[in-house]
């Protein structure tokens, strides 16, 4: 086994990653070390551990997707994006397959290199899909709430699974002032979460335009969450807040998300961001930053 393992660390609009290529040899990389290395004190620091593996069903790359406290989940908006991009970079190709988990992403390129747009499938809107503890035959809006029960700060989410789970709490004022990351562990453990789940709260300023704040399970407060974006628009058009294409403001930057009528596919674009390339010893998991331009 090889001593060294070598990695790009990624971002998309601030959502880190740290990417591993195993397509050849596969690093023997368990909950222990993704939580070190994902870690900024004892790593190179990411919300998002991403090993690309050989595709098993005729995609161009196997993507799985660790989050910082270890778990393996099933999907990253984010980093499915910046895979797109190294991917599509590999092949020269506009267009490429990104095998999950959960099934087949397709991402594209968009004019800048940077730029890129993913096809990330059909969401899900069933108690059983999301999945919650008990049965809600309408998840538009399901009964949960923090805080005094005739004053909460936060009530009545929408639930919906991108390919993972998602509860969106709709808040009137700057997505600041409810102390989401007080609520945000609270409601990522609660009992109706029987996988637990990301937590986003959404400001919606007009038909084509939101705010949103994400604790991300798994990981906590981040810059930026795909999937969450994703089932936030979704979640905004099913209440008919939003008309099907949502400019969604994350602190990290900003994603385009459309809900397609014809095939309720769910397409996000934006950002991605190559920042370096680094060395991990797998002896010790030491790190360093290599220079550019020195990846194989
Ligand atoms: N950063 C992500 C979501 C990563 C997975 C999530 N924390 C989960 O546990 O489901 C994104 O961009 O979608």
């Amino acid at each position: 086994m090889a001593p060294h393992v070598q990695f790009l660390k990624m971002n998309g609009l601030g959502n880190e990653f740290i990417v591993i290529d195993a397509r050849k040899t596969k690093p023997q990389l368990g909950a222990d070390a993704v939580r070190a290395l994902s870690n900024h004190q004892t790593g190179p620091g990411c919300d998002q551990f991403i090993t690309l593996e050989k595709s098993p069903a005729g995609g161009d790359v196997f993507m799985r997707i660790h989050n910082a406290d270890g778990g393996e989940v099933e999907a990253c908006g984010n980093a499915t994006r910046c895979v797109g991009r190294l991917m599509m970079a590999e092949s020269g190709a506009n267009r490429a397959v990104i095998e999950t988990v959960v099934g087949k992403l397709i991402g594209y390129r968009c004019d800048d290199e940077s730029m890129v747009t993913v096809d990330m499938g059909v969401p899900k809107f069933g108690w059983q899909d999301i999945p919650l503890s008990e049965p809600f035959e309408d998840t538009r809006v399901i009964e949960l709430q923090v805080g005094p029960i005739d004053a909460p700060i936060l009530h009545s989410p929408s639930v919906v699974n991108v390919g993972n789970p998602h509860a969106i709490f709709w808040v009137k004022n700057d997505v600041e002032s409810y102390g989401l990351e007080v609520n945000g562990p609270l409601l990522e453990n609660h009992m109706i979460f029987p996988e637990r789940a990301n937590i986003s709260l959404a400001q919606v300023h007009n038909r084509s335009e939101m705010t949103l704040k994400v604790w991300e399970r798994g990981v906590g407060l981040t810059q930026a969450c795909g999937t969450a974006a994703c089932a936030a628009t979704v979640a905004a058009i099913r209440n008919k807040m939003t008309d099907r294409t949502v400019l969604v403001h994350l602190p990290g930057g900003d994603l385009t998300i459309e809900w397609r009528e014809a095939d309720e596919h769910i397409m996000m674009s934006g950002g991605t961001e190559l920042e370096y390339a680094g060395e991990i010893d797998l002896a010790d998991l030491s790190w360093r930053k290599l220079p550019a331009g020195s990846v194989e």
